[in-house]
């Protein structure tokens, strides 16, 4: 007698097409997993699971035979005809241990590729041989027949939807079960082609060298993620039953890649771009993991976010780092060359890890006033590290601070300041320290009286035309002598935040000469430093031509915002138009 699924079979049909299966492809691991759950519910049975692609059958279908539990006519009522039900749940509803399946749906999803599904199965428990005969359109069927098959376990058969033949097909179904069925723990053909292989590949037999294991493993990298890894670190945590490798890899990776590990539950595929299971700086290790204790979610894609992933990928983790930090101890050329290609990664971390911020201070090479070294190596040199929190200002500042001794590093990349206030927090607030441009300034000389004297008609130019800019106009003695001056750009009430800051960690001398600077009449946003020492600055005092003297001075303005490489305003481009264009107005009509 024909009965109904009481549910429009083919909605929930394209429900599970349209939005829980990313492709059709799955519903060989739907198979799949019901013989594997099946042969261990029967537990000690031959273990045994048989395809036979269309070519096979020869008339179109596909079989899938199983030497697992089989079904009684009454379990095919009430567990493959009610949609939802399930075996593989206790009485309170949750999944049993070792099991794959556990909503009850993944029968369905041969409808995806199939128009009727036959299902033949004799159980372990007694009774029968039973026949259930499903199809598409939403009615179902069971027939007890003794004779429709001797041996205990289940068959089921597949008659392909039109167009989906190609489904059923032998390479397709080869190629479906090698990659969701390669590691169940059973014999698995298909054809006569064997295809599961019984060793998980990241376990070391105990006559296997550790150099060959490690060998073996990057060739396995190399296959499944195509790149020959920098390392290979086993992996195992025993309460949530994983076990598995980690690749390093050797290139710069995104830090906003996503992740893409190969994961198995109880040896069954979920797929090999899952997400979550490393934190997200470890964003330059892939892994290939098989877990009893995860869960998956409905679609069996992804891994379910639970209290039992966020642990894994805590320990995960933490083995992580505690590989850096052993490189770092044993082999530090290599773990400097790996900070290197990583370095965001591993800075991202050392902001929130200790071990991993001694790592970095010890490996990681940052650009400053002595070439690229090593923060552990400037402090040496300089006791604190000193430096500017954006690229443009140390590009400005560098040469300055080289001239007068000061070592300053750059710390405008990503993470960079943060790390210096990381290592300022773990080290005592001397360790590191921002530099204020006017701290610069403060250990520029005054110039000479005699000098400044002579300067004196041509500062008060200066201060006249700069003031348009917003800035004022400041002599001092400093190298390196080629630069004529510096912008500071450094608003005024900011300063004087700065200078008292700086008055707090300086020795008296510094303290008294920032006093000294805070000129209280000065309003300027900017400050256009004049190297007295610089022959163009030299020169401005002699100039007569009053005209000349104002484009000089803008022209030195315009030369030291270039050198800042800040953007230019408007008003500063047009400054730059007039000055370049009358002097060389100049320069040729003479
Ligand atoms: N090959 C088989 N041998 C024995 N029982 C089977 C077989 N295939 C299906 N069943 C029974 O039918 C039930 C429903 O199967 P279905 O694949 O729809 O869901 P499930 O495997 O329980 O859960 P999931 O939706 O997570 O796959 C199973 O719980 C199982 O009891």
């Amino acid at each position: 007698m024909s009965r109904s699924f009481g549910v429009d079979l083919r909605g929930i049909i394209e429900l599970l097409s349209q939005h829980l299966y990313s492709s059709p492809r799955v519903y060989i691991r739907e198979l799949l997993q019901n013989a594997t759950d099946a042969i261990t519910a029967r537990d000690g049975g031959p273990a045994r699971i048989v395809l036979e692609p269309a070519e096979h059958t020869g008339d179109g279908t596909l079989r899938i035979s199983d030497s697992g539990i089989g079904l009684t006519e009454d379990e095919v009522h009430t567990l493959v005809s009610t949609l939802g039900r399930t075996s593989k749940r206790d009485e309170l509803g949750f999944a049993r241990q070792g099991f794959l399946g556990q909503f009850g749906v993944g029968l369905l999803s041969c409808f995806l590729v199939a128009e009727e599904i036959h299902l033949v199965s004799r159980s372990a428990k007694g009774g029968p041989a039973v026949r259930w005969t499903a199809g598409a359109s939403g009615t179902y069927e069971v027939v007890a027949d003794d004779s429709a098959r001797a041996e205990i376990g289940t068959t089921v058969t597949l008659v392909p939807r039109r167009d989906a033949e190609h489904w059923l097909q032998h390479d397709m179904v080869a190629a479906l079960a090698r990659e969701f069925g390669e590691l169940l723990p059973a014999e698995v053909l298909v054809g006569t082609e064997r295809i599961a292989q019984p060793r998980l590949p990241w376990l070391r037999p105990s006559d296997e060298p550790y150099d060959a294991y490690v060998e073996r493993l990057a060739g396995y990298c190399e296959r499944t993620f195509g790149f020959r890894p920098f390392d290979v670190l086993p992996l195992e945590i025993p309460a949530a039953g994983l076990t598995g490798a980690a690749f390093v890899m050797p290139d710069t990776a995104h830090p906003g890649s996503r992740q893409a590990h190969r994961v198995y539950l109880k040896r069954m595929l979920v797929g090999d771009s899952v997400e979550g299971l490393l934190p997200d700086w470890a964003y330059f290790v892939r892994c290939a993991v098989n877990s009893s204790a995860l869960r998956p979610t409905a679609s069996r894609e992804s891994l379910y976010q639970d209290e039992a992933l966020l642990g894994v990928r805590d320990e995960l983790g933490t083995v992580l780092k505690d590989w850096l930090v052993r490189l770092g101890a044993t082999e530090p050329d290599r773990a400097s060359a790996l900070l290197a290609k990583h370095q965001l990664g591993m800075k991202s971390v050392a902001l929130v890890d200790d071990d991993l911020l001694r790592l970095v201070e010890h490996w990681l090479p940052f650009e400053t006033t002595d070439g690229y070294v090593t923060l552990r190596q400037f402090r040496r040199r300089h006791n604190s590290i000193l430096f500017t929190p954006d690229v443009d200002e140390f590009r400005q500042l560098a040469p300055v601070a080289q001239a007068q001794g000061l070592g300053l590093l750059n710390a405008g990349y990503a993470y960079d300041s943060e790390l210096m206030r990381r290592v300022a927090e773990v080290d005592g607030a001397v360790a590191t320290r921002r530099v204020v441009p006017s701290e610069l300034l403060a250990a520029m000389d005054r110039p000479d009286p005699v000098v400044e004297d002579q300067l004196r008609m041509s500062l008060r130019l200066a201060r006249t035309v700069l003031e348009r800019h917003d800035c004022d106009a400041v002599p001092r003695e400093f190298d390196p002598i080629s630069l004529p001056a510096l912008l500071i750009t450094d608003a005024n009430r900011e300063r004087q935040r700065d200078n008292a800051e700086i008055s707090e960690h300086s020795d008296p001398l510094w303290a008294e000469l920032l006093g000294r600077l805070a000129e209280p009449e000065s309003t300027a946003s900017q400050q256009l430093v004049l190297n007295t020492r610089n022959p163009l600055v030299r020169r401005l005092s002699e100039l007569t031509d009053r005209t000349l003297a104002e484009l000089t001075v803008e022209s030195l303005y315009v030369h030291a915002l270039l050198q800042s490489r800040r953007p230019m305003r408007p008003k500063d481009t047009a400054a730059l138009n007039r000055s370049f264009l009358d002097l060389l107005d100049r320069a040729v009509r003479r």
